[in-house]
C-alpha cells in the first residue's frame, strides 16, 4: 500500500471539523455568492422577469448546471442574473452583509471578496454609491457574525471588466478608498482576446500610488496571459493561474522541470488563487483528482484554496477543501499551509497578517489537530 494511501485512511478530515477550521480567502466574487432565496426576493422587489425559476432550491441547481460547460465565456453568462438584481443601495447591502455572515458561518476570518463597481449602475447609483453601500453591508455583516461569536474581517477588491474601459477609474478608486476597507484591485471577465496589458495605464497608476492588485490570468489562456500578468502589467498574485502547469514537465519516474517562468513564480513566491471547482466547471483541469494543484503543492509553490463563486459552483471554501483532502489526502498540515499560505498573500499590512496568523489560525489549528488526534 502507498504512503499516500496510508496518510489518507489515517486522517481522513470531515467537512464539519474543516468547517471549524480558522480560514482565509482571498478570491470570491460578491456577485457569485447570493444566497438563492435571495436573488429571488430581489428579483420580486425589483421587478426583474428574468429568472430561469422562483424557486429557491431549483435555481441554485440551474446556477450550478448551467455553469458547468466546459467554458469561461459560457459560465460568465449566469452572472447576468445575479447583478440584474444587484443595482439598488438595499440590495448592495444586503448582498455584501449576507456574505459576510455566511463567510463566517463557514469558519472564514479573514476575506478579500471582490465584485465589478461598474456592473452596478443601472439603478442609478454612481460608483462611489456602490463601493459605500458594499462596505456598509460588509460592516454590517461583520457585526452580526460577532453577535454570533464568529470573528471575520472584510477587505474588498475592486474589480475592472477587462473587455470595458474603466480599469483606470476603478484603480482610482481602490486607491481613495484604501484605508476604508478597500484593499486592492483585480480585473476579470473572459481571457481570451483580452489581455491585462489593455490596461497598463491602470496598474502603472496603482504601482506608482504602492497599491496592491491581482489579476485573473491563467485560467482560461495559458502562459502568454501569466506572463504579462507578471512582467508587464506587475501583478502581486494570480487569479487561478493554474496553467503555469504548462511549464512544467513531469517524467515517469515523477520528476519535475520547471521552465522560466514557472520557476520565476515559485522563486518569487507569486500566490495563485486556486479555485478547484470552478476550474472544472470552466474546462481548466479535467477534474478535482487531476487539478493541478496536487503537483504544485507538492512543488511548493505558494498555493491557496479559494471558492471563486460559492453560487455557481454550489460550494464553501470547506467544501473545497473538503474535495482536495479526498483527492489528494491532505491533512490538518496541509490546510495549515494553504491556509497560512494565504493569510501571508493578504492585501493587508505585515503587521496585522502576523497577528491573524500567530493569534487566531495557528492556535485554531493547534486545537483542532489536539482534538482530533
Ligand atoms: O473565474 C472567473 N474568471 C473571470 N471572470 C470572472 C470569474 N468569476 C467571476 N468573474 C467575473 C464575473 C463577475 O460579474 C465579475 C465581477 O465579480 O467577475
Ligand atoms: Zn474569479
Amino acid at each position: 500500500m502507498s504512503s499516500g494511501i496510508l496518510r489518507r485512511m489515517s486522517h481522513q478530515l470531515t467537512l464539519d471539523q474543516i468547517r471549524r477550521a480558522p480560514k482565509v480567502l482571498l478570491h470570491d466574487h460578491l456577485d457569485g455568492g447570493l444566497r438563492p432565496a435571495t436573488i429571488v426576493e430581489l428579483a420580486d422587489a425589483v421587478g426583474y422577469q428574468g429568472l430561469p425559476t422562483k424557486d429557491p432550491d431549483e435555481l441554485a441547481v440551474w446556477f450550478a448546471e448551467a455553469a458547468h460547460s466546459g467554458s469561461l465565456e459560457r459560465y460568465l453568462e449566469t452572472f447576468g442574473h445575479t447583478v440584474a438584481v444587484m443595482q439598488t443601495r438595499d440590495a448592495l447591502v444586503r448582498v455584501a452583509a449576507e456574505c459576510a455572515e455566511d463567510l463566517a458561518a463557514d469558519g472564514i476570518v479573514y476575506a478579500e471578496v471582490r465584485y465589478a463597481p461598474e456592473q452596478h449602475l443601472e439603478g442609478g447609483l454612481d460608483l462611489d454609491e456602490v463601493i459605500l453601500a458594499v462596505q456598509e453591508g460588509f460592516r454590517l455583516g461583520e457585526e452580526r457574525a460577532a453577535a454570533q461569536g464568529r470573528s471575520i474581517r472584510m477587505g474588498t477588491l475592486l474589480t475592472a471588466m477587462r473587455h470595458a474601459a474603466r480599469s483606470r477609474e476603478i484603480a482610482e478608486l481602490a486607491v481613495r478608498y484604501r484605508d476604508h476597507g478597500v484593499a486592492g484591485f483585480d480585473i476579470a471577465g473572459a481571457e481570451a482576446g483580452h489581455p491585462p496589458t489593455r490596461h497598463l495605464d491602470a496598474f502603472e497608476y496603482l504601482r506608482r500610488e504602492n497599491a496592491h492588485f491581482t489579476i485573473h490570468a491563467g485560467e482560461a489562456f495559458g502562459l502568454p496571459s501569466i506572463w504579462e500578468a507578471l512582467q508587464w502589467c506587475g501583478a502581486d498574485r494570480l487569479g487561478h493561474g493554474v496553467r503555469i502547469v504548462d511549464d512544467i514537465e513531469t517524467d515517469t519516474e515523477g520528476v519535475s522541470r520547471l521552465g522560466r517562468l514557472a520557476n520565476y513564480v515559485r522563486d518569487k513566491r507569486v500566490p495563485l488563487e486556486m479555485c478547484p471547482t470552478s476550474n472544472v466547471q470552466t474546462g481548466a483541469a479535467a477534474s478535482i483528482e487531476k487539478h493541478p494543484i496536487g503537483l504544485l503543492r507538492q512543488l511548493r509553490f505558494r498555493v491557496t484554496v479559494n471558492t471563486d463563486n460559492r453560487l455557481q459552483s454550489a460550494t464553501t471554501l470547506s467544501e473545497e477543501f473538503a474535495k482536495l483532502a479526498d483527492a489528494f489526502g491532505y491533512d490538518w498540515d496541509d490546510l495549515q499551509w494553504f491556509t497560512v499560505n494565504a493569510m501571508k498573500s493578504a492585501f493587508l499590512p505585515f503587521d496585522e497578517r502576523l497577528a491573524l496568523i500567530n493569534g487566531q489560525i495557528k492556535p485554531g489549528f493547534a486545537r483542532l489537530k489536539w482534538a482530533t488526534e
